[in-house]
């Protein structure tokens, strides 16, 4: 964890150094002394050259800015920096944002999500928190709506992201409860269809889908990440994908899409043994695209998706589209299969023991 902590903030870093570049307004000596100084100190450690005589202005303000780091770590000189540019890049982009971006246009008719345009990017929001945003079936067909008005409105991407604390804690498993037993039949046949359509709508979304992983994320929250063009993932987030342990089995494609990703042996830890990953694991395994600093994860994120929504709108859907017809017709006998096989396990009684005793509150991931 900490080698991959450094080595996000060493990337972190040089990015910064990039971003420095496309500062359209001089920050000032003062700012730039600061970044020159904890420049230095991050890349050579505690300043090691000799005084410049006095009459050497330049060079003597930027000794003395070095110098006056004293012995503060390079790992810190990084974070400084970063944080540093950062905030520059943000306050120059506040302030363009207030004269220039047209104001976020709010889609009504949703009462478990937020679905919302602006900056030519349409943003559909798990809106449950206080049960951890879990997916119940309005949540599903809202979901399916969204996808499907985002598909043919004016924006260039869509993201599907979190509201609070969680990303989605995945189905909620009270869509299996209270359901009488001589309906049991029809509750598992009505749900496999309600998968197959809303998993279909991940399959065929024709533009670019980014996954904006706030927190932690549980079952078909994870495994719909296969079917995301992009994953962006806070460093607070989690994945699990506790099938076996709730009696069930993979859906979202992830029983095609994971060992394709990451690999069959890692693919079985996740989809068989339950094993749950941390951000920096589920990056290097190849599910998620990069990782974020949970302090500065919205900041960076949208400042980047914003960049990348005012790329040419019908090129990048082509390209998608383009992408995705290699494997579209695999992926829904894919998703028809896991789903038949998912209609059987929900009558098993591995799987109504696992929903009572989480009920009952003897079991929780
Ligand atoms: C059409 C059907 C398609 C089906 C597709 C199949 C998909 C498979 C999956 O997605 S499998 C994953 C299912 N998810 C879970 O098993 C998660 C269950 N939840 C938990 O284990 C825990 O709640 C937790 C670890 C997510 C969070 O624990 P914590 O202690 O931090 O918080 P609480 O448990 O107190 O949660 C607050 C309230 O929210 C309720 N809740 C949370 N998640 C779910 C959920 N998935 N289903 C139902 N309810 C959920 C929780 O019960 C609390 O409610 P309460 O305040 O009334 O007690």
């Amino acid at each position: 964890m900490t080698t991959a902590t450094m080595q996000v903030s060493q990337k972190d870093f040089e990015k910064a150094q990039e971003q420095l570049k496309l500062l359209k307004k001089d920050p000032g000596n003062e700012t730039k002394l600061k970044l020159y100084a904890l420049f230095k100190q991050a890349t050579e450690g505690p300043c090691n050259s000799p005084k410049p005589g006095m009459l050497d202005f330049v060079k003597k303000a930027k000794w003395d800015a070095w110098n006056s780091l004293g012995n503060l770590s390079q790992d810190n000189a990084r974070q400084k920096y970063t944080e540093l540019v950062s905030s520059l890049i943000s306050a120059e982009s506040a302030g363009q944002t207030k004269d220039a971006s047209p104001k976020e246009s709010r889609h009504g008719g949703y009462e478990t999500i937020i679905v919302s345009t602006e900056n030519n990017i349409t943003k559909i929001m798990f809106n449950r928190p206080e049960r951890k945003n879990a997916i119940n079936h309005q949540m599903y067909r809202e979901i399916i709506k969204a996808l499907h008005e985002a598909g043919k409105d004016d924006s260039t991407i869509a993201v599907i992201t979190g509201n609070g604390e969680y990303y989605t804690s995945g189905n909620d498993l009270n869509n299996f409860a209270n359901v009488k037993p001589n309906e049991m039949e029809k509750m598992a046949k009505d749900g496999a269809e309600l998968l197959k359509e809303f998993v279909s709508s991940f399959i065929d979304f024709p533009k670019p889908l980014i996954a904006v992983v706030n927190g932690p994320a549980i079952g078909i929250s994870v495994t719909l990440l296969g079917l995301c063009d992009i994953v962006y993932a806070s460093d607070r987030a989690t994945f699990h994908t506790p099938f076996s342990q709730l009696g069930q089995s993979p859906e979202g494609c992830s029983s095609y899409l994971f060992p394709k990703i990451m690999g069959l042996a890692k693919a079985n830890e996740m989809l068989l043994f339950n094993k749950k990953l941390t951000a920096a694991q589920a990056y290097a395994w190849g599910l998620v695209t990069e990782v974020f600093p949970d302090g500065t994860f919205q900041k960076e994120v949208w400042e980047r998706l914003k960049a990348y929504a005012s790329l040419p709108k019908n090129s990048l859907a082509v390209s998608k589209q383009l992408l995705r017809s290699m494997e579209k017709e695999k992926l829904h006998a894919v998703n028809s299969k896991e789903c038949e096989v998912l209609k059987e396990r929900w009558l098993s009684d591995e799987c109504l023991n696992a929903i009572v005793s989480f009920f009952q509150r003897k079991s929780k991931l």
